[in-house]
Formats: structure tokens, sequence, C-alpha cells
């Protein structure tokens, strides 16, 4: 049994993965863990959640909590997860990162704690998502320039980042299919007089509401004609089932950035 501790346990994604955690075959509940002054610290992770009891008392203390696991699963905040990604540089605990919203730093952290242990991160763990960019790239190259690309996300009314990390993955995996960088070719805001679409950016749209748990679209649009690819997302249990694989994948994996093309042999 694979010894895996969450992190941000009382979230969306800590819950579904504390239940999925407890009903898997393979995996046990080492720990949970919540920002100092939660009021979830100390209480047993299933109760806290309404259910019956785990064994598992709800952490603060990281360190620890991340020291006794073999992987942590950690869906937070860009900032907690550079942090934790440290102390399991220094535990030597495996790390599957589902946060999104990253800023140039934290990558450049997270690359580092990657020097020491395996590191697994994707905007979206899902199975669909991750065909849908290896599909999202051989479109975008076999289509060429003539067709604007454009990604439209849409997502609760909870969430805090945008573009998704999920529309971020398809926009790198059309810029590579067409030999570009994202970074460089990304219009991810227009308002006013913005001119004329921009020949060879790809553009992405933002849309918050209601408990919408994720919609990508990536729309290739040509003279004549419009290409449209869409991953629907019905369920948070497929993200927390994909972080789950990730993590018995990632506990035999030597020291690294992986992805899930990595983890489900998609590469
Ligand atoms: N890669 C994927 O497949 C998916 C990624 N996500 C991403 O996961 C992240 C979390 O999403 P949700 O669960 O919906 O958010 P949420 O807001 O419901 O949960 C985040 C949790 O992290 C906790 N947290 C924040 N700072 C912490 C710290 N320093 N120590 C311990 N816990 C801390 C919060 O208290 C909260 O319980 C977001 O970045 C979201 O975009 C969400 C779904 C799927
Ligand atoms: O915040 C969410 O909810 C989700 N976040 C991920 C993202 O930013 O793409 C994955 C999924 O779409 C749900």
């Amino acid at each position: 049994m694979v010894g895996i501790a969450v992190a941000g346990g009382s979230g969306r994604m800590g819950q579904m993965l504390i239940r999925e955690i407890a009903d898997h075959a393979d995996a046990r509940l080492s720990a949970v863990i919540e920002r100092a002054g939660h009021d979830w610290i100390g209480q047993d992770a299933g109760t806290a959640m309404g259910g019956a009891a785990l064994g598992v008392a709800v952490t603060d203390e990281a360190d620890t909590a991340i020291a006794g696991a073999d992987v942590l699963i950690d869906f937070t905040s860009p900032q907690a997860t550079v942090g934790f990604a440290d102390l399991a540089a220094k535990a030597g605990t495996a790390h599957v990162i589902g946060t999104t919203g990253f800023e140039a730093a934290h990558l450049q952290a997270i690359a580092k704690a990657a020097e020491k242990i395996a590191i697994v991160r994707a905007g979206n763990m899902s199975l669909g998502v991750n065909l849908l960019t290896m599909l999202t790239r051989q479109v975008a190259a076999a289509l060429g320039e003539s067709f604007d690309i454009e990604i439209v996300e849409t997502h609760h009314n909870r969430k805090v980042d945008a573009p998704s990390g999920t529309a971020l993955m398809l926009g790198e995996a059309a810029a590579e299919g067409r030999g570009h960088r994202l970074e460089d070719i990304a219009d991810r805001a227009r308002d006013g007089i913005t001119g004329a679409r921009k020949p060879g950016d790809i553009g992405f749209a933002a849309l918050r509401g209601g408990d919408v748990v994720g919609e990508h679209d990536v729309i290739f649009a040509g003279p004549g004609e419009r290409i449209v690819l869409r991953h629907i997302a019905d369920d948070r249990s497929l993200f927390a089932k994909g972080a789950i694989r990730a993590a018995l994948w990632a506990k035999d994996q030597s020291a690294g950035e992986y992805d899930m093309l990595d983890v489900l042999e998609l590469r």
C-alpha cells in the first residue's frame, strides 16, 4: 500500500481525493494537511467531511506529514505548493501537483525541488484532457496558420485563476504543434478597441459561473469552416483518480519533472 498525504484536505479536490484514496486497493491515506488556523485541524478527516471516521487527524504540521508519506498529492494554491515542494524535496517524498495558476518564479522553485524528488505536475489529471492535448498538437500541426486557434474554458464561480491550467496545457500543445512557444503567441486579454486578431496568435477566453466542473473547447477557425475539439468534465473524481494513478507511478521514479503524458504513457 502506498502511503499518500493529501494537502488541502478540506477543499473541493482534497475531499474528493480523501474519498478516492479510502476506496483504493493500493493506496492508504497517511495524512491530511490543512493550513494553520483551519477549523478542521485536529479533527478526524472522515468525520470532518461528514462521514465515517478514517483514523487520520487533519494536521497543519506539513513537514511531519510529508516526511511520513510515500507521496504527497497537492491541490492547493501556487504559494502553498511551492512550500510543499521544498518540504517534499527535503523529506525525499514524491510530489503530485494538481494546483494551477503558477507564475514563472513558482515554476522555477518547483524545478529546483525536482532535482531531488520526482514531481508530477499537470493542469488536468484526466485521461480525456491529456488525450485532447495530443489531438490538439496534431491538428495544429496539420492545419497551419490559416486557421485561427481560440481556447474557451468554463468553470464554477469559485475558481480563482484564469486561463485555467487545462486551457494553458491545450495552448502549449497547439503552440508546439506549430513550432512556437506559447508565451510568444498567447493573447490572454481582449477589451475595448483591440485591433484585428494577430495572425498566428492563440486566443483565450474564460467563463465563470455556477458549479461547472470544467469545460474546454479548442476552436480551429478557418476560411469557411471550424473544427472544435471539446472536453467536458462532469465529475471531479476523474481528476482525483488521475492524481492517485500519478502518485502510484511517481513513487518509483527518479528525481525529475513529469506530467500526465508520462504517467499515462501517451508520449
Ligand atoms: N490538475 C487538475 O486536474 C485539477 C486542478 N485543480 C486545481 O487545484 C487547485 C485547488 O482546487 P479546489 O480544490 O477547487 O480549491 P479549494 O479552494 O476548494 O481547495 C484548496 C484547499 O487548499 C487549502 N490550502 C491553501 N493553502 C494551504 C496551505 N498553505 N496548507 C494547507 N492547505 C492549504 C485550502 O484551505 C483549501 O482547502 C486549484 O489550483 C485548481 O485549479 C482543480 C481540479 C482539477
Ligand atoms: O479549478 C478547477 O476546478 C479546475 N482546475 C483545473 C484547471 O485549471 O484547468 C482543472 C479542471 O478544469 C478543474
